[in-house]
Protein backbone atom coordinates (compact mmCIF):
# COMPACT_ATOMS: atom_id res chain seq x y z
CA UNK A 1 0.00 0.00 0.00
CA UNK A 2 1.11 3.30 -0.81
CA UNK A 3 -0.10 6.49 0.12
CA UNK A 4 1.62 10.08 -0.71
CA UNK A 5 -0.60 12.64 0.76
CA UNK A 6 0.02 16.80 -0.32
CA UNK A 7 3.71 16.17 -2.05
CA UNK A 8 5.68 19.34 -2.31
CA UNK A 9 8.88 19.23 -4.01
CA UNK A 10 10.98 22.22 -5.34
CA UNK A 11 14.34 22.55 -6.93
CA UNK A 12 15.44 26.03 -5.57
CA UNK A 13 12.58 28.65 -5.84
CA UNK A 14 10.75 26.50 -8.47
CA UNK A 15 8.24 24.18 -7.05
CA UNK A 16 7.56 21.42 -9.70
CA UNK A 17 5.33 19.33 -7.51
CA UNK A 18 2.63 21.25 -6.16
CA UNK A 19 0.99 19.19 -3.46
CA UNK A 20 -0.02 15.88 -5.00
CA UNK A 21 -1.52 13.14 -3.37
CA UNK A 22 -2.80 9.62 -4.07
CA UNK A 23 -3.52 6.08 -3.04
CA UNK A 24 -2.46 2.88 -4.25
CA UNK A 25 -3.72 -0.59 -2.27
CA UNK A 26 -1.56 -3.83 -1.78
CA UNK A 27 -1.12 -5.58 -5.63
CA UNK A 28 -2.73 -2.38 -7.54
CA UNK A 29 -1.33 -0.77 -10.11
CA UNK A 30 -1.12 3.42 -10.35
CA UNK A 31 -0.28 5.40 -13.80
CA UNK A 32 0.86 8.64 -13.67
CA UNK A 33 0.78 10.19 -17.17
CA UNK A 34 1.28 13.86 -17.98
CA UNK A 35 3.36 15.85 -20.47
CA UNK A 36 7.12 16.42 -20.31
CA UNK A 37 7.75 18.10 -17.84
CA UNK A 38 4.47 18.06 -15.57
CA UNK A 39 6.67 16.15 -12.24
CA UNK A 40 5.58 12.70 -12.97
CA UNK A 41 9.33 11.47 -12.33
CA UNK A 42 10.12 13.93 -9.50
CA UNK A 43 7.03 12.37 -7.79
CA UNK A 44 8.41 8.78 -8.17
CA UNK A 45 11.74 9.60 -7.13
CA UNK A 46 10.62 11.35 -3.71
CA UNK A 47 8.46 7.96 -3.58
CA UNK A 48 11.69 5.98 -4.21
CA UNK A 49 14.33 7.74 -1.60
CA UNK A 50 16.59 9.09 -4.84
CA UNK A 51 15.65 12.61 -4.12
CA UNK A 52 15.43 13.11 -0.07
CA UNK A 53 13.72 17.11 -0.32
CA UNK A 54 10.37 17.02 -0.31
CA UNK A 55 7.71 17.99 2.00
CA UNK A 56 4.22 16.40 2.46
CA UNK A 57 3.74 12.73 3.84
CA UNK A 58 4.26 9.71 2.06
CA UNK A 59 3.60 6.41 3.72
CA UNK A 60 3.94 2.54 2.52
CA UNK A 61 3.01 -0.53 3.78
CA UNK A 62 1.96 1.47 6.96
CA UNK A 63 5.01 3.45 7.47
CA UNK A 64 5.56 6.49 7.15
CA UNK A 65 8.66 7.82 5.21
CA UNK A 66 11.32 9.72 6.28
CA UNK A 67 13.72 11.45 3.63
CA UNK A 68 16.67 9.12 3.82
CA UNK A 69 15.66 5.33 3.77
CA UNK A 70 17.40 2.15 5.18
CA UNK A 71 18.44 -0.91 3.43
CA UNK A 72 14.92 -2.63 4.31
CA UNK A 73 13.07 -0.16 2.15
CA UNK A 74 15.66 -0.42 -0.69
CA UNK A 75 14.80 -4.62 -0.97
CA UNK A 76 11.25 -3.14 -0.83
CA UNK A 77 10.93 -0.95 -3.09
CA UNK A 78 12.56 -1.17 -6.37
CA UNK A 79 13.24 1.18 -9.32
CA UNK A 80 12.98 0.57 -12.99
CA UNK A 81 14.55 3.11 -15.29
CA UNK A 82 13.60 4.25 -18.73
CA UNK A 83 17.02 3.70 -20.28
CA UNK A 84 18.50 0.05 -19.52
CA UNK A 85 22.05 1.29 -21.41
CA UNK A 86 22.26 3.75 -18.61
CA UNK A 87 21.57 1.52 -15.33
CA UNK A 88 23.29 -1.26 -16.20
CA UNK A 89 26.79 -1.21 -15.70
CA UNK A 90 28.71 -1.98 -18.89
CA UNK A 91 31.40 -3.43 -17.77
CA UNK A 92 29.65 -6.23 -15.82
CA UNK A 93 28.30 -8.98 -17.23
CA UNK A 94 24.86 -10.06 -16.57
CA UNK A 95 25.62 -12.63 -13.54
CA UNK A 96 28.00 -9.44 -11.78
CA UNK A 97 24.76 -7.38 -12.26
CA UNK A 98 22.33 -9.96 -10.91
CA UNK A 99 24.26 -10.68 -8.12
CA UNK A 100 24.84 -7.55 -7.20
CA UNK A 101 21.25 -6.65 -4.87
CA UNK A 102 21.59 -10.25 -3.55
CA UNK A 103 25.35 -9.75 -2.04
CA UNK A 104 24.42 -6.40 -1.14
CA UNK A 105 21.24 -7.37 0.85
CA UNK A 106 23.09 -10.41 2.64
CA UNK A 107 20.49 -13.21 0.99
CA UNK A 108 22.06 -16.46 -0.53
CA UNK A 109 21.81 -19.05 -3.30
CA UNK A 110 22.76 -16.75 -5.69
CA UNK A 111 23.18 -19.65 -8.21
CA UNK A 112 19.23 -20.79 -8.44
CA UNK A 113 17.52 -16.88 -7.49
CA UNK A 114 19.60 -15.52 -11.18
CA UNK A 115 18.27 -18.66 -12.84
CA UNK A 116 14.64 -18.44 -11.37
CA UNK A 117 14.54 -14.84 -12.43
CA UNK A 118 16.06 -15.28 -15.98
CA UNK A 119 13.92 -17.59 -16.53
CA UNK A 120 10.91 -15.54 -14.98
CA UNK A 121 11.51 -12.79 -17.48
CA UNK A 122 12.61 -15.13 -20.27
CA UNK A 123 16.15 -14.86 -20.78
CA UNK A 124 18.01 -17.78 -21.44
CA UNK A 125 20.31 -18.61 -18.86
CA UNK A 126 23.33 -17.88 -21.43
CA UNK A 127 22.93 -14.14 -21.40
CA UNK A 128 24.95 -14.35 -17.39
CA UNK A 129 27.99 -14.60 -19.32
CA UNK A 130 27.32 -11.73 -21.50
CA UNK A 131 27.76 -7.93 -21.44
CA UNK A 132 24.81 -5.65 -21.85
CA UNK A 133 26.01 -4.52 -25.26
CA UNK A 134 26.35 -7.37 -25.99
CA UNK A 135 22.11 -7.55 -25.49
CA UNK A 136 18.97 -6.39 -28.03
CA UNK A 137 16.69 -3.22 -26.05
CA UNK A 138 14.45 -5.22 -24.96
CA UNK A 139 16.86 -8.13 -23.45
CA UNK A 140 18.87 -5.24 -21.87
CA UNK A 141 14.78 -4.09 -20.34
CA UNK A 142 14.47 -7.57 -19.33
CA UNK A 143 17.99 -7.34 -17.13
CA UNK A 144 16.50 -4.10 -15.54
CA UNK A 145 13.42 -5.97 -14.66
CA UNK A 146 15.13 -8.76 -13.22
CA UNK A 147 17.37 -7.14 -11.40
CA UNK A 148 15.00 -5.14 -9.33
CA UNK A 149 12.83 -8.45 -8.66
CA UNK A 150 15.42 -10.39 -7.42
CA UNK A 151 15.94 -9.33 -3.82
CA UNK A 152 12.10 -10.15 -4.03
CA UNK A 153 10.29 -6.35 -3.61
CA UNK A 154 6.84 -5.85 -3.04
CA UNK A 155 6.66 -2.33 -4.75
CA UNK A 156 8.03 -1.45 -8.86
CA UNK A 157 8.62 1.83 -9.29
CA UNK A 158 8.36 2.57 -12.99
CA UNK A 159 9.92 5.06 -14.90
CA UNK A 160 8.67 5.32 -18.70
CA UNK A 161 10.03 1.54 -18.59
CA UNK A 162 9.49 1.13 -22.21
CA UNK A 163 9.73 4.29 -23.95
CA UNK A 164 13.37 3.58 -25.41
CA UNK A 165 11.93 0.14 -27.01
CA UNK A 166 10.39 -0.51 -30.12
CA UNK A 167 7.04 -0.33 -30.36
CA UNK A 168 7.18 -4.10 -30.96
CA UNK A 169 9.29 -4.81 -28.11
CA UNK A 170 7.38 -2.26 -25.94
CA UNK A 171 4.05 -4.52 -25.86
CA UNK A 172 6.56 -7.63 -24.88
CA UNK A 173 7.94 -5.60 -22.05
CA UNK A 174 4.35 -4.54 -20.72
CA UNK A 175 2.70 -7.90 -21.00
CA UNK A 176 5.90 -9.14 -19.35
CA UNK A 177 5.11 -6.45 -16.43
CA UNK A 178 1.56 -7.74 -16.19
CA UNK A 179 2.45 -11.22 -15.65
CA UNK A 180 4.97 -10.44 -13.04
CA UNK A 181 2.25 -8.38 -10.88
CA UNK A 182 0.21 -11.20 -11.08
CA UNK A 183 2.33 -14.38 -9.89
CA UNK A 184 4.38 -11.88 -7.77
CA UNK A 185 1.08 -10.07 -6.40
CA UNK A 186 3.58 -6.41 -6.53
CA UNK A 187 2.44 -3.37 -6.24
CA UNK A 188 3.54 -0.83 -9.40
CA UNK A 189 3.39 3.29 -9.73
CA UNK A 190 3.88 3.70 -13.32
CA UNK A 191 5.05 6.74 -15.16
CA UNK A 192 4.71 7.61 -18.55
CA UNK A 193 3.69 10.19 -21.11
CA UNK A 194 2.07 7.29 -23.22
CA UNK A 195 -1.53 6.84 -22.38
CA UNK A 196 -1.34 3.76 -23.90
CA UNK A 197 1.04 2.56 -21.86
CA UNK A 198 -0.42 3.76 -18.86
CA UNK A 199 -4.05 2.37 -19.37
CA UNK A 200 -2.56 -0.68 -20.70
CA UNK A 201 -0.83 -1.86 -17.11
CA UNK A 202 -2.97 0.51 -14.93
CA UNK A 203 -6.77 0.57 -14.02
CA UNK A 204 -6.30 3.76 -11.75
CA UNK A 205 -4.62 6.76 -13.48
CA UNK A 206 -3.75 10.61 -12.04
CA UNK A 207 -2.92 12.80 -14.78
CA UNK A 208 -0.64 15.80 -14.54
CA UNK A 209 0.04 19.29 -15.34
CA UNK A 210 2.63 21.77 -13.51
CA UNK A 211 3.00 19.70 -10.80
CA UNK A 212 -0.23 19.08 -9.90
CA UNK A 213 -2.50 16.12 -10.17
CA UNK A 214 -5.42 17.66 -11.94
CA UNK A 215 -7.63 14.48 -12.30
CA UNK A 216 -7.74 11.00 -11.04
CA UNK A 217 -10.11 8.17 -12.97
CA UNK A 218 -10.10 4.72 -13.93
CA UNK A 219 -8.61 3.55 -17.44
CA UNK A 220 -12.05 2.39 -18.20
CA UNK A 221 -12.97 6.14 -18.49
CA UNK A 222 -10.17 7.49 -19.76
CA UNK A 223 -10.85 5.08 -22.66
CA UNK A 224 -14.41 5.59 -22.66
CA UNK A 225 -13.88 9.35 -22.57
CA UNK A 226 -15.84 9.97 -19.37
CA UNK A 227 -13.53 12.97 -18.40
CA UNK A 228 -13.35 15.78 -16.11
CA UNK A 229 -10.38 17.86 -16.72
CA UNK A 230 -9.64 19.68 -20.51
CA UNK A 231 -6.14 18.64 -20.09
CA UNK A 232 -7.11 14.75 -19.73
CA UNK A 233 -9.25 15.59 -22.96
CA UNK A 234 -5.85 17.40 -24.26
CA UNK A 235 -3.87 14.34 -23.63
CA UNK A 236 -6.19 11.80 -24.75
CA UNK A 237 -6.45 13.50 -28.11
CA UNK A 238 -3.02 13.76 -28.50
CA UNK A 239 -2.77 9.92 -27.86
CA UNK A 240 -3.43 8.55 -31.94
CA UNK A 241 -4.53 4.97 -30.70
CA UNK A 242 -5.20 4.31 -27.54
CA UNK A 243 -4.93 0.54 -28.28
CA UNK A 244 -1.82 0.99 -29.90
CA UNK A 245 0.07 -1.42 -27.32
CA UNK A 246 -2.71 -3.07 -25.82
N1 LIG B 1 17.40 17.82 -10.20
C1 LIG B 1 16.67 18.84 -10.70
N2 LIG B 1 17.07 20.11 -10.52
C2 LIG B 1 16.32 21.16 -10.98
N3 LIG B 1 15.15 21.00 -11.65
C3 LIG B 1 14.72 19.75 -11.85
C4 LIG B 1 15.45 18.60 -11.38
N4 LIG B 1 14.76 17.49 -11.73
C5 LIG B 1 13.66 17.92 -12.39
N5 LIG B 1 13.64 19.28 -12.46
C6 LIG B 1 12.57 20.09 -13.08
O1 LIG B 1 11.34 19.69 -12.51
C7 LIG B 1 10.32 19.71 -13.49
C8 LIG B 1 9.62 18.37 -13.52
O2 LIG B 1 10.53 17.37 -14.02
P1 LIG B 1 10.16 15.84 -14.13
O3 LIG B 1 11.35 15.13 -14.67
O4 LIG B 1 9.58 15.38 -12.86
O5 LIG B 1 9.02 15.88 -15.23
P2 LIG B 1 8.38 14.68 -16.03
O6 LIG B 1 6.93 14.94 -16.07
O7 LIG B 1 8.83 13.38 -15.47
O8 LIG B 1 8.99 14.93 -17.47
P3 LIG B 1 9.71 13.90 -18.48
O9 LIG B 1 8.61 13.03 -19.00
O10 LIG B 1 10.29 14.81 -19.52
O11 LIG B 1 10.74 13.17 -17.67
C9 LIG B 1 10.97 20.10 -14.80
O12 LIG B 1 10.76 21.48 -15.02
C10 LIG B 1 12.43 19.82 -14.57
O13 LIG B 1 13.23 20.68 -15.34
Amino acid sequence: MIDVDSLRVRFGSNEVVKGVSFHVPVGGSFGIVGESGSGKSTVLRAISGLNAEWSGRIVIEGETMKPRRDRAFFRKVQMVFQDPYGSLHPRQTIDRILSEPLLVHGIGEIEARIEKVLAEVALPSTVRFRYPHQLSGGQRQRVAIARALIAEPEILLLDEPTSALDVSVQAEILNLLADLRETRRLTYVLVSHNLAVVTHLCPQVGVMIGGEMVEQLSAEDLRAGRIHHPHTSQLRALSVDLEEVA
